[in-house]
């Protein structure tokens, strides 16, 4: 057993303050258990039993699943970290492995080695947990990489109650025994649920249960329990606590992690001179000026920047290419046509504009005054919130052809995202 950074001082269950009743209900040895002093109850007073001492057989693959890739990180890895600021670790690996991933050691306060059954393996963390002598302990499986804190915190939350308390989810389709790929019988689902873990107890009561615990190794920790009398309280699972067990349960951890996110940037560039009129186009917005912006459309150049960014994400080349200024159809068009289209096809192509910037760079005309009436407009062309949609302005300090005001430039990036 290897002790690898400092442990909180232990903690003692109080015995009851003078004159302080304990009930006892005969049928639930947890009840003679004294009622945890709040002062005592902070998380530093909560032990884990992380077990990863199996070989991962259904999974597959090689090298057992608790050591595998999922999103950049190993699943165990991600176990261990879900239970931080917790108080002291105890890591249960396989014997053999002990010594080889110290950087994974090194995340929890003990590792032991466990045994040939998972009820053995987590015997074996709480043994080596007694010394600390925590008052309430988590054991939790280092299979279930994507345990929520909301529901390590219901567990914590419900030993304050009672002396054992586990996630569980409603089984919400109808059950079938199979037998020869036929369905022989479908048993009443009627107050079903889907054991999860990290199961939590009252340190002193599950250790002693386990001790107790004969006959065939138990499924979990709550078959221990009850097996000893326990009452054990039931909070609300949650569905990304999957414990990976088929080959098949990485692809879909992977897809509540959002690993499988396809997501795109794309930039756009315009420029168009100034040329005869009274008013420009910009984002959608008319504004009154001493000149016009001579284009083939109506020479939106911040639309038109914007829809390029968008074909740009997507690989689909550019405003030319769709909507090609040689097609008389598109002279004077306006340019909310393109964006839309834009929009439209990575729709089609099953992207989300998550958020576009567009910059126009001019002297005049100002656009501060109306950049929150070109964000609606853009917004509403391409049907997402206006709050994914960025319209901002510069001068060029008077250089180039933008500060000799002879055109307006505009530059946009584009975000997509498929998942
Ligand atoms: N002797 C064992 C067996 C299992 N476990 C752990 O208990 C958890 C739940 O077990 P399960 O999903 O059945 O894992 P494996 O036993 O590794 O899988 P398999 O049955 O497919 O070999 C896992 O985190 C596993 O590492 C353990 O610590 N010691
Ligand atoms: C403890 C457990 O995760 C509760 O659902 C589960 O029983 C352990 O996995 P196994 O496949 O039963 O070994």
């Amino acid at each position: 057993m290897e002790l690898h950074r400092p442990v909180p001082a232990p903690t003692q269950a109080r015995p009851p303050r003078e004159g302080e009743s304990v009930t006892s209900r005969p049928s639930d040895p947890s009840s003679s258990l004294p009622d945890p002093d709040p002062s005592t109850t902070d998380d530093a007073t909560v032990a884990t039993v992380i077990v990863a001492a199996g070989r991962g057989l259904r999974a597959g693959g090689g090298l057992a699943k608790q050591w595998r890739d999922l999103g950049g990180r190993t699943v165990l890895a991600r176990s261990i970290a879900a239970f931080a600021g917790l108080g002291p670790l105890c890591l249960v690996l396989r014997a053999e492995e002990i010594g080889r991933h110290p950087e994974i050691e090194a995340m929890a306060d003990l590792v032991v080695p466990g045994g040939a059954e998972r009820a053995h393996s987590v015997r074996a963390g709480l043994e080596a947990l007694e010394k600390h002598a925590p008052l309430r302990v988590l054991i939790h499986d280092a299979a279930r990489p994507l345990v929520p804190r909301e529901t390590i915190r219901a567990v914590i939350a419900a030993l304050d109650h009672g002396a054992a308390a586990a996630p569980g989810l409603t089984v919400t389709d109808a059950l079938w025994r199979v037998s020869d790929n036929r369905v022989a019988e479908a048993p009443s689902r009627e107050g079903l649920v889907r054991a999860q873990t990290p199961q939590g107890f009252r340190f002193d009561a599950i250790l002693a249960a386990h001790r107790a615990h004969d006959g065939p190794p138990a499924a979990d920790d709550v078959a221990v329990a009850r097996a000893a009398g326990l009452a054990v309280t039931v909070v609300p699972g949650h569905e990304d606590n999957l414990k990976i067990t088929g080959a098949q349960d990485f692809a879909r951890a992977e897809r509540i992690l959002g690993c499988d996110m396809d997501v795109r940037t794309g930039n756009g560039f315009d420029v168009h001179a100034f040329g005869p009129g009274d008013a420009v186009w910009l984002c959608g917005v008319e504004i009154p000026h001493h000149a016009g912006l001579a284009g083939h459309s109506d020479a939106d150049v911040g639309m038109h920047a914007l829809t390029d960014a968008i074909y740009g994400a997507m690989a689909h080349g550019d405003i030319g290419q769709h909507f090609p200024p040689s097609d008389p159809q598109w002279k004077g068009a306006r340019s909310e046509i393109f964006l839309a289209h834009a929009a439209d096809l990575a729709r089609v192509e099953g992207f989300a504009v998550t958020h576009c910037d567009v910059t126009l760079i001019c002297e005049r005309p100002k656009i501060g005054p109306h950049a929150e009436a070109m964000r609606a407009e853009l917004a509403r062309i391409m049907q997402i919130e206006p709050g994914r949609v960025s319209v901002k302005a510069t001068t060029s300090e008077r250089l180039g052809f933008a500060g000799r005001e002879e055109g307006i430039a505009a530059m946009a990036t584009a975000t997509l995202v498929k998942s």
